[in-house]
């Protein structure tokens, strides 16, 4: 709702009401609408202020409204209505204007911004573009360039931004509405024809043509595929060659696409996902809001090598004492200067002074006896973990919080070699850590709801996508990876080309697919686990039965490319060649193509055709399944905790939801028929078998996505 009050004696303020952010829900449009007519119909009313409740203006359209009926007021007529009053229209700006926030501040003659506030049209990341005349006034307000950049990108700006910009008239470090009411005030029977942004032209700009034609060219390849933010430029591309009441025929032509496309109901189910995740629950009952996290003021990083370097940047730049550990000597000199280097990039980029005092540096555990949380970021080997997890629990304060960076290694076994289990968990961070969004909270049976409430209240301030997810190989994310890995394999051998799998993924959406992924990482890291497995045989043996290992399909490509020191960019060679150890740019290698052909031959072998469809069948389907029994197990609580997970960490292109919203779009019948189809044609390939969860979901009538929760519940609760 919207309510009216008079003050100052003649000026009709009118403040948004919808917590939490004032989203313009039905009832919200039609307040606006009353009391503009009130304000404008009062004699006594000589101009007017719009404002929002609670520190905020607003939010924007209801996103919840969308997939519903829509009722109340539009909103394009209800912003022309403001914007051709004859009394002075000022927004008062306090915490956010985004979307239709910002849309409904741009029909007002004014805009006074406070210092803290942050202005946007992000609609192009819910799979939308800025519907309600935005797309149109924004360009004619601050020139195409700034306009595109803002709209096709969705990037929220600062208010000195803003007001650089034009997109302001004023910025107050004051109460923002009192410093409305005074310029409301003193603009008071001023003329308003020039304010009316929509009356006027686009501000020229020399070759336009050669602009857009570039603009669009950036946006095709950053999108993957993306339609929301190509409409977008073909919205602003029609404020700055058509009149306004054409551009926003084109707009609206535009949205209605948009509107109603798999994509933008894919991006707005993210959008819900990634704030559901924060709402975590253990099997165990325990749940956020009922579990109080303990302050940490001061934290550790054990082990400064690849990872902990990240973390302890991530942690100092939230502002964090931080205690950095490492016992090698020229290890501990060279992370010191890279954590320096990465602090001051980072502050850079912030315009803030880096936090290079916030970490000190030491080759002594003891330093860490009264920090409050600990991330241990040493080798990947347990039986050092063990060590390092003892010694912290004899030197740390009591109630020091034990986490571990560990990517593979059992945390519960972890857990139990110290006095309190209670106080560990997982925290498994994603490199680099100070820039990927992905964050892990594992908890085992005997983490207490506090540790994990307290690491995820962590990741957050980190500004971190953080999940928490119970304890078992892999966690979830690399859990999920291994089959789509395994039938990227299995691809190969089967007549396909690392060139087609990739191409076939990257169309799908996918930022690399999985063998330039491979290249990336290392193969040398999944080689080093699988011997850890007892998987990795010398490469002489041929034929089947050389390929079926521990019960199952196996595929030594791998290991036959790092035998040969093929590990990735960082060799040179992998499953492409690159022009010197480390170089970026993935060539096609012929000995590749040549040994692929050799080791068909050597173990009997036809390639066959392969096409995309099958190839995103096979690892997409294999990786959802496997999803499907995370589900079935309890480790992660629901199928948003998956798609956040594999949107923020893997790649899995946003506007496709995530793996099992996937699955819910393409349908799980269809899921199950097609792993059904592909498990009688590799029997001895286990994670094509369908997941008994996935089996139930369809039998019961495949309930959508957003019920599978009650199902999962009540098909357990039948067992
Ligand atoms: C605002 C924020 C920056 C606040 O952040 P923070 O404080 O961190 O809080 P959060 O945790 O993010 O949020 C708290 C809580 O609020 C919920 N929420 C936030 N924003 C919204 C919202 N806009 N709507 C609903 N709910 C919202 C959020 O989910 C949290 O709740 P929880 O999930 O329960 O935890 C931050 O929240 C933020 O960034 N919000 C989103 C801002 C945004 O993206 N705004 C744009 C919205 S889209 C928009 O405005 C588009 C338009 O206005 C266009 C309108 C046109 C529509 C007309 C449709 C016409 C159809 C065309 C068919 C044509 C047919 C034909 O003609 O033929
Ligand atoms: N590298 C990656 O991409 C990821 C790694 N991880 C996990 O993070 C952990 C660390 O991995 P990386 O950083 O890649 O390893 P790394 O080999 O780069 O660094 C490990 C560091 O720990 C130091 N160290 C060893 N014993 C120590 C001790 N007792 N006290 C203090 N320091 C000690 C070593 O000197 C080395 O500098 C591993 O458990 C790994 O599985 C998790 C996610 C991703």
């Amino acid at each position: 709702m919207a309510e009216y009050n008079r003050v100052s004696e003649c000026v009709g303020l009118i403040t948004l009401r919808n917590p939490p952010v004032n989203a313009l829900s039905a009832a919200v449009r039609q307040g606006i609408v009353d009391t503009v007519q009130r304000a404008l119909s009062d004699p006594n009313v000589k101009s007017v202020v719009i404002c929002g409740q609670n520190g905020i203006f607003c939010g924007g359209a209801d996103i919840k409204e969308f997939r519903s009926n829509m009722t109340g007021p539009p909103l394009i007529p209800m912003i022309h209505a403001i914007e051709s009053a004859n009394k002075p229209v000022v927004a008062a700006i306090e915490g956010s204007a985004l979307g239709g926030g910002l849309e409904l501040a741009l029909g007002c003659h004014y805009r006074i911004a406070h210092s803290k506030a942050r202005l946007g049209l992000p609609e192009v990341s819910l799979g939308l573009l800025p519907a309600a005349g935005g797309s149109q006034r924004l360009p004619r307000l601050i020139g195409v360039p700034a306009a595109l950049n803002l709209i096709t990108t969705g990037r929220h700006v600062t208010a000195a931004e803003a007001l650089q910009l034009g997109i302001v008239d004023q910025v107050t470090d004051h109460n923002t509405v009192a410093a409305a009411v005074k310029f409301a005030l003193s603009v008071a029977g001023r003329s308003l024809d020039p304010r009316r942004i929509s009356t006027h032209p686009c501000p020229q700009q020399p070759d336009l043509d050669a602009l857009f034609e570039e603009v669009m060219q950036k946006v095709r390849q950053s999108a993957r595929g993306a339609i929301a933010p190509i409409a977008c430029v073909q919205a602003v591309r029609a404020a700055a060659t058509l009149p306004y009441a054409q551009g926003m025929e084109r707009e609206r032509e535009l949205m209605a696409t948009l509107f109603t496309s798999g994509q933008a109901r894919a991006l707005q189910y993210c959008f819900f996902a990634e704030r559901a995740v924060g709402r975590w629950r253990m099997p165990s009952g325990a749940r956020w809001d009922t579990s109080k996290p303990r302050p940490v003021h001061k934290a550790a990083v054990i082990g400064l090598g690849t990872m902990g370097r990240g973390i302890t940047v991530a942690l100092a730049q939230t502002g964090l004492s931080v205690i950095a550990v490492e016992t090698q000597e020229k290890q501990l000199m060279e992370a010191k200067q890279a954590i320096s280097g990465m602090l001051e990039r980072g502050a850079k980029g912030r315009g803030v002074a880096p936090a290079l005092d916030g970490v000190i540096y030491s080759q002594n555990i003891q330093a860490v006896a009264d920090v409050d949380l600990v991330i241990e970021a040493v080798f990947e080997d347990i039986a050092l973990k063990t060590k390092v997890f003892q010694q912290l629990s004899a030197v740390c304060k009591p109630g020091t919080l034990l986490c571990t960076n560990t990517s593979a290694l059992d945390v519960d076994q972890l857990a139990s070699e110290t006095p309190n289990p209670e106080l560990v968990v997982g925290m498994h961070f994603f490199a680099p850590a100070h820039v990927m969004k992905l964050l892990e909270v594992v908890y085992g049976p005997r983490s207490s709801p506090q540790a994990v409430a307290t690491a995820m209240q962590l990741g957050k301030k980190m500004g971190k996508a953080s999940v928490a997810v119970g304890n078992c190989r892999g966690f979830v994310g690399n859990r999920m990876l291994k089959p789509y890995i395994e039938e990227a394999f299995f691809l190969l051998e089967e007549g396909a080309t690392p060139e087609l799998v990739d191409q076939a993924l990257e169309e799908f959406g996918f930022p690399m697919g999985v063998f330039r992924m491979s290249d990336l990482s290392g193969l040398d890291v999944g080689w080093r686990v699988r011997k850890g497995d007892g998987l990795v045989e010398p490469g002489t043996a041929s034929g089947r039965s050389a390929r079926i290992r521990q019960g199952r399909r196996y595929s030594p490509l791998g290991d036959l490319l790092c035998e040969e020191g093929r590990f990735g960019q960082k060799t040179g060679r992998g499953w492409y060649q690159y022009d010197k150890p480390g170089s970026r740019v993935a060539r096609f290698d012929p000995w590749l193509h040549s040994f692929l052909g050799a080791y068909r031959a050597q173990h009997g072998l036809v390639a066959r055709r392969i096409d995309h469809q099958e190839v995103l069948e096979r690892c997409l389907y294999a990786l959802i399944n496997e999803g499907f029994h995370i589900l079935d197990d309890g480790i992660a609580a629901g199928p948003e905790d998956i798609d956040v997970i594999y949107v923020s960490g893997y790649g899995w292109p946003r506007h496709r939801g995530g793996p099992m919203f996937y699955a819910n779009m393409v349908g799980l019948a269809k899921v199950l028929e097609r792993l059904e189809h592909y498990q009688q044609l590799h029997p001895e390939v286990p994670h094509l078998q369908p997941s008994s969860l996935l089996r139930r979901l369809v039998a019961s009538g495949s309930p959508p996505i957003h019920k599978w929760g009650e199902a999962i519940k009540k098909l357990h609760s039948q067992l």
